[in-house]
């Protein structure tokens, strides 16, 4: 039946695409070729077959056009595809493009894309939105993500997406000419590699996916058409091999974190005195994400009332409440009164530092704030999770004792209330348990592999878009 679909998606696209292939590009006046993105600007791009050797354009911040002259060894172009559908993507992203940086320097260029939301219109283009109206209703989320992970249902959708949006994605992917492309979202496979291989450019353009989810993940993840597919746990390798990649396909290193989580090297003492935190009281450490999600207001609340000795009218711990993008919880908590130290922030940029600062954490079971806790040896208590892709995550933390899992806020604090005073062996156990499950070097495996790939291929030369049947024949 899978098959059958993708046959049938195929089908679509050489419609979509047929024998005339001129609507992706116009001729302006004076004969230089433009191209006309979805959002109506029009840039001035050379055709590939007009692209020599030692000059190309690059319009990364879609303002400026500038010039870039290139020695004999040429930068490769890097695209990575993500949506802000949570925190996580970006994340992983950014952590990629910076390993980068730091592994080969100039080597690379590496352009962070959401070629959805730029190129593409409705649904597509609001994922971000619909996609938090769906998590917020939770059973909704769930049926469409369990009533989606079929082959032939999602091929399907996506077959019929493509039908509607695949010259644009074209347009993305061509504008930044890419060599390598790499896709950190569940739903950026599909599409992109039809247009390559209708584009004739499979052979010539990497392709790789980099999971970002710790085990059940959606099979959308899963084309055999990729280069590699990096898998941050041997239990998505598995679901890989199940969904039919082949072993060759197949690397585990770990989940993409930022450099600055891996290689930083952070003294708790120095980091509370920066963050004007108490130099002595053990600290919490309490969020829900990128967006603040889950149960963090109750969840503050019962930590007021387990964090304070009432006996001895002091504090026995500190807590620091990171709102992410919700204003609104931000708001009430800075509102409250509290009877311990309490400090409460919003969307935070140096997360490795508010980490490296506390003793635990609780947070709903994302694999990004999952991934970061472990390189920081931070035991974790998990007091939420999306149904469908981050419910594995919870036996992930758990069956590894590097964590426990409760909804309940009131059982969180008295746990916090524990490893802060009768049980500071079981705190420290979880620590050492937490960090034997890190990979702080796994960002840097995936660049070193992807690189590998790469150079394997060969010189850029001939990896250049010295192309005359395909791309070149639409403008
Ligand atoms: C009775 C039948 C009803 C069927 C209704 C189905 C309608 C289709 C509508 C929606 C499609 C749902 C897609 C499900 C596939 C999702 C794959 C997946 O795992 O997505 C996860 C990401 C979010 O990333 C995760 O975020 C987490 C934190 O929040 C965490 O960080 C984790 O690591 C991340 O992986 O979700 C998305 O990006 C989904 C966005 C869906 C938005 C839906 C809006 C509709 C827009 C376009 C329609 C696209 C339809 C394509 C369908 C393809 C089928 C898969
Ligand atoms: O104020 C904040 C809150 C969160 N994050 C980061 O956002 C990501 C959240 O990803 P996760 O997969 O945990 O959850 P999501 O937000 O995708 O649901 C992690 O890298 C966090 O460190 C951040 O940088 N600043």
């Amino acid at each position: 039946m899978a098959t059958t679909v993708m046959a049938l998606a195929e089908k679509v696209l050489e419609r979509v695409y047929g024998t005339s292939k001129s609507a992706v590009s116009v001729t302006s006046g004076d004969g230089e070729k433009t191209h006309r993105h979805t959002h109506h600007h029009i840039h001035r791009i050379k055709s590939y077959d007009d692209i020599d050797d030692d000059v190309y354009y690059s319009d990364e911040d879609e303002s400026s056009l500038e010039l870039i002259q290139i020695g004999a060894e040429r930068t490769k172009n890097v695209l990575i595809l993500m949506s802000d559908t949570g925190g996580g993507h970006r994340a992983s992203a950014e952590a990629i493009r910076d390993a980068f940086k730091i592994e080969f320097g100039d080597k690379y260029r590496v352009i962070v894309k959401d070629v959805w939301k730029e190129y593409t219109g409705w649904p597509l283009n609001d994922m971000e939105r619909s996609y938090k109206f769906m998590v917020k209703h939770v059973q909704l989320w769930k049926v469409a993500f369990h009533s989606t992970s079929p082959k032939w249902i999602h091929s399907c959708y996506l077959a019929a997406i493509a039908a509607y949006y695949a010259k644009e994605v074209e347009a993305g992917l061509m504008e930044y000419k890419p060599e390598i492309i790499i896709s950190v979202h569940p739903l950026m496979q599909h599409i992109p590699l039809w247009v390559l291989k209708w584009q004739e450019l499979q052979k010539r353009v990497l392709f790789v996916t980099v999971i970002t989810d710790l085990n059940t993940c959606h099979p959308t993840w899963f084309h055999p058409g990729v280069n590699r597919c990096y898998c941050p746990s041997q239990e998505v390798a598995k679901r890989a091999l199940f969904d039919g990649l082949d072993e060759s396909q197949v690397r585990v290193f770990g989940l993409p974190v930022r450099p600055s989580f891996a290689r930083a090297v952070l003294v708790k003492d120095d980091l509370r005195k920066e963050l004007e935190m108490d130099q002595d009281l053990r600290a919490v450490l309490l969020m829900g994400g990128g967006e603040g999600m889950g149960p963090v207001k109750e969840t503050a609340k019962a930590l007021e009332e387990f964090l304070y000795d009432k006996e001895n009218r002091k504090p026995i711990g500190q807590m620091v409440v990171i709102c992410g993008r919700n204003k609104k919880l931000a708001s009430a908590l800075e509102a409250i009164d509290w009877k311990i130290p309490v400090k409460v922030r919003g969307f935070e940029t140096q997360m490795e530092k508010w980490m490296g600062a506390c003793d635990c954490i609780i947070t709903k079971a994302g694999p990004g704030t999952i991934a970061e806790s472990l390189i920081r040896s931070l035991p974790i208590i998990l007091n939420d999770y999306i149904p469908g892709q981050e419910k594995g995550n919870v036996p992930y933390v758990v069956e590894n004792g590097a964590g426990v899992f409760t909804r309940s806020p009131k059982e969180t604090a008295r746990i916090v209330g524990e490893w802060f005073s009768t049980k500071t062996d079981e705190l420290e156990q979880t620590s050492d348990n937490a960090r034997k499950l890190a990979q702080p070097e796994a960002v840097f495996d995936i660049v070193k592999d992807i690189d590998e790939l790469s150079e394997q291929r060969g010189p850029l030369a001939s990896v250049s878009y010295n192309l005359t049947s395909s791309f070149a024949s639409l403008v």
